[in-house]
């Protein structure tokens, strides 16, 4: 049975409470009930193309048929440029019944929203063979034109076979790891939008007449009205409060007894939306509230969908350049410019803080040293500021060995002790056996593998939405110094962007 939202005083956000403590959890967290019950329809179906669309398509078909002649055995893209301005989100979200894949890059003026598959690397076993893995990608790329990406990621566990529970059904779709070649892509890069498709030949010749029928039904839709979300319902948090407090202190335990360093332990918060939501509008609202991110989605089938909107890099490569970055240690943002500056200072200067991101730096300089010559880490720590939270941060760079590629970087980075721990094998086995629930692709490796580049995001301050049902996920990292309620508040304000949108981010609405 749920049960009704206790009511209390409002806490401010990112502080402890105080007076008594709250009372005993269940045993089992079940369902709080949230005050909101304000619903609105979606219907994606009322779609109006821009003026012009049907030339598009027919300019883009002419190209289709053209490549299709020859007889080359490679991976092409033609293009055309598309008049007006039109989001790629919206156009995408018009495509819901098709793959999908959103990707904006932090810092890479350039969006990609995709649908349709004209290639799949995807694998459902694990652990996963990253040579393997490399192998194919780097078969499949071979020759291919420079804008050719397989985008996609995996999951944050990608070395356990399968445990109770794990992985949960509603991940299954994913796979351990799905890399997608889309087939019609709408680019916007430099102020400009093109519509894109990709063949891979000489298969595809043989496809030419299904593949210009599909294009026939992508829209090229009028920029749509600011559509609302609709209000969760419900809330439930797994852990709940008191499982949380007795997994961090377990953690809390196995630091001062020597056997772990740092762990990161996350939490599952699960709203019920009370109807079918497109993840792609989630999306659309996240991507504004939350400049100086990666803006991800990914959709493997009509369904569910993870995105997120993460502040952290694990990786870019350019040709043998590689950059990491090290982001961890939490403060908000202030309300006042005064409140701002002095939590700026409060987490440069945190022993705690520093002792976590420590370890993060130090863990991607020697796993990159394994993969690259010429690691160079800079001596002062920065921060990363972000519009609710900031991180302590360090930006690593190195030059890729010989002989040594894209899979190879995932394989020696992947997962940082911003999401897993020190030592890192330890940390994993402890998130398996503590965490009552399955992280799927959350904290996993995101992005795109292409020719000699590649960017991967690391997948957190996201949420996997399927039907009326969208489950955030959001993790901290516990180490000497760590209290269980500071962590969990933490993590509250590490939801707060998705909270914000969706209107439940009322301190009130947390479950404790
Ligand atoms: C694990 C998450 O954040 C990581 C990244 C930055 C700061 C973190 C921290 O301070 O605990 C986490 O290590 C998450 O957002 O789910
Ligand atoms: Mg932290």
């Amino acid at each position: 049975m749920p049960r009704p939202l206790p009511s209390r005083s409002a806490t401010p956000h990112g502080r402890r409470r105080e007076g008594p403590p709250p009372p005993a959890p269940p045993l089992h967290p079940r369902p709080v009930f949230l005050t909101h019950t304000s619903m609105l329809d979606l219907d994606p179906t009322v779609i109006r193309d821009i003026e012009g669309a049907d030339d598009v398509r027919a300019a883009l078909a002419d190209r289709i048929r053209d490549a299709t002649r020859s007889s080359a055995a490679r991976t092409v893209r033609v293009s055309v440029p598309v008049p007006g301005r039109m989001r790629p989100i919206d156009w995408v979200r018009a495509r819901s019944s098709a793959e999908a894949v959103y990707w904006s890059g932090r810092d890479e003026d350039r969006t990609v929203a995709a649908c349709g598959t004209a290639d799949v690397v995807s694998g459902s076993t694990a652990p996963v063979d990253y040579q393997a893995l490399g192998r194919v990608l780097d078969e499949r790329l071979d020759g291919a034109d420079s804008g050719v990406r397989y985008y996609g990621g995996m999951r944050f566990d990608a070395g356990q076979p399968t445990a109770p529970n794990r992985p949960d059904g509603r991940w299954a779709p994913f796979g351990t790891y799905r890399f997608v070649l889309p087939r019609f892509e709408l680019v916007e890069a430099d102020g400009t939008l093109r519509l894109v498709c990709t063949l891979v030949l000489p298969r595809d010749a043989e496809r030419v007449d299904e593949i210009v029928d599909a294009l026939g039904a992508v829209a090229l839709p009028v920029p749509s009205e600011h559509t609302a979300l609709p209000r969760p319902h419900q809330r439930q948090d797994v852990p709940g409060h008191g499982e949380w407090t007795d997994m961090v202190r377990w953690a809390l335990d196995a630091i001062d007894g020597g056997s772990l360093d740092k762990v990161v332990l996350a939490r599952r918060v699960a709203l019920s939306l009370g109807a079918p939501m497109d993840p792609l509008l989630v999306l659309s609202h996240l991507e504004p509230a939350t400049p100086g991110c990666y803006h991800f989605a990914v959709r493997p089938s009509r369904g569910a969908a993870f995105v997120g909107a993460s502040p952290e890099r694990l990786f870019r490569r350019a040709g043998r350049t590689v950059v990491s970055e090290a982001v961890a240690g939490t403060r908000p943002r202030g309300e006042t410019a005064a409140e701002d500056a002095r939590l700026r200072q409060e987490l440069l200067q945190s022993p705690k803080e520093r002792r976590e991101h420590a370890f993060v730096r130090d863990a991607i300089r020697d796993d990159l040293d394994r993969v690259c010559r010429e690691v160079r880490i800079p001596k002062k720590r920065g921060e990363l500021a972000l519009a609710r939270g900031r991180h302590l941060h360090a930006r690593i760079t190195g030059t890729l060995r010989p002989d040594t590629g894209t899979t190879d970087v995932l394989e020696a980075l992947h997962p940082t002790p911003a999401v897993g721990g020190v030592p890192t094998d330890d940390a994993v086995a402890a998130i398996r056996a503590r965490e009552p629930f399955d992280r799927g692709w959350y904290a996993g490796p995101v992005g795109w593998v292409g020719r000699d580049a590649a960017e991967f995001a690391v997948g957190l301050r996201a949420g996997l939405v399927e039907e009326a049902q969208m489950a955030l996920f959001s993790g901290a990292g516990i180490v000497e110094g760590s209290a269980p309620d500071r962590e969990w508040d933490e993590i509250e304000q590490k939801i707060g962007d998705f909270a914000a949108i969706m209107g439940v981010s009322d301190p009130r609405m947390a479950s404790r």
